[in-house]
């Protein structure tokens, strides 16, 4: 796989070349560094993960051919209602308003409220037994179920083989000590297509691709086409917001809220968003972009509570434990009152 990594690139780049299976005394370097840019930034480019640029390529043409379905067939493979059942198609959200609002609080209004321009499909692993996969029928896209799922369990491949070893071992902690956490593989790979658009309903702020926001679970690893767009919200505390573009070969990753409650705030769950970038052909339109998380989390009755080592006197615990059920209620009630 080749990395042809920038000068300066604008996030921490963690290795994983010599991660082998965890054991080695370069395993335990590369968890201290990821830690550290858990620590600092709470995001990083992941390189030699394993998974190669040409299987997310792979990947991210068969959401392009799933995104160019007709709309009546994309929704024979319907989100369910309810907004936590994770699986299948949703689409763009319904536009709302007219090109003519002026009046600065009625804009200001509109800001807020407008949905992400964005279609996603979400899928899980194969054999849940509380939350089936929602696919088209398969002669619609042949090929599709399969090769989303073996990409699917790429991602999980990594996550449990090298990615929550990492994570351990920078912890102080033995290398399979999250991964018992994460037995029943409750994580989440979401395809999303931000469609093409005149710059101006953007900078109008009528459309907006993905709001400031941070991810719910363990972690998250993500895939980019080469349309840029991902910002971090910088470590500073300025407030400003760093670009994060795709480097081929790289995964970027990102601490969850969930793991920085466990880690008592140690690693940060840092705000993200995607930004609709100009480009400067002189057309006036922002490109299309595909991207492809892989949102990780721990198993529903997992219990979370503070790390080893993440508390001492001079750092009390500051959360009561909760098991990961009981916090995802929690967080989905406060999105939906
Ligand atoms: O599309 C992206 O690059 C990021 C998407 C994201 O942050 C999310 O879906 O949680
Ligand atoms: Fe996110």
């Amino acid at each position: 796989m080749s990395n042809e990594l920038p000068q300066d690139p604008s996030l921490p780049v963690v290795d994983f070349a010599s991660f082998g299976d965890g054991t080695s005394s370069d395993a335990l370097e590369t968890g201290k560094r990821l830690l550290q840019a858990c620590k600092d930034v709470g995001f990083a480019y992941l390189i030699n993960t394993g998974i190669s640029q040409a299987q997310a390529d792979d990947m991210l043409t068969w959401s392009r051919k799933f995104f160019s379905l007709p709309p009546d067939i994309k929704q024979l493979a319907p989100h369910p209602k309810e907004g936590w059942k994770q699986r299948g198609y949703s689409g763009i959200g319904v536009e709302q308003l007219s090109q003519m609002v002026f009046d600065p609080n009625e804009l200001a209004a509109i800001r807020k409220n407008a949905p992400d321009f964005k279609e996603s499909f979400d899928l899980g692993r194969a054999d849940s037994p509380h939350l089936e996969n929602i696919w088209l029928p398969e002669e619609h896209l042949p090929g599709f179920r399969e090769a989303a799922l073996s990409f699917y369990y790429a991602c999980q491949s990594f996550q449990i083989e090298k990615l929550l070893k990492a994570l351990s071992l920078g912890l102080g902690l033995p290398a399979d000590y999250l991964a018992q956490f994460h037995r029943n593989g409750d994580n989440q790979l979401r395809l999303l297509h931000y469609p093409a658009a005149p710059a101006e309903v953007f900078s109008r702020g009528e459309k907006g691709r993905a709001k400031a926001h941070t991810d719910f679970g363990t972690a998250t690893i993500l895939f980019q086409d080469n349309v840029s767009g991902l910002e971090v919200e910088s470590p500073s505390g300025s407030g400003q917001f760093i670009l994060v573009p795709p480097i081929p070969g790289a995964i970027v990753f990102n601490v969850a809220d969930i793991l920085m409650r466990w880690s008592n705030d140690t690693l940060k769950s840092t705000l993200h968003r995607v930004s609709a970038l100009v480009p400067q052909d002189g057309t006036g339109m922002i490109q299309e972009r595909y991207s492809i998380p892989f949102f990780m989390g721990p198993d529903v009755n997992a219990l979370i509570d503070c790390l080893p080592g993440c508390s001492n006197e001079n750092r009390p615990k500051k959360y009561e434990p909760i098991t990961a059920a009981a916090y995802i209620d929690m967080r989905l009630n406060a999105t939906y009152v």
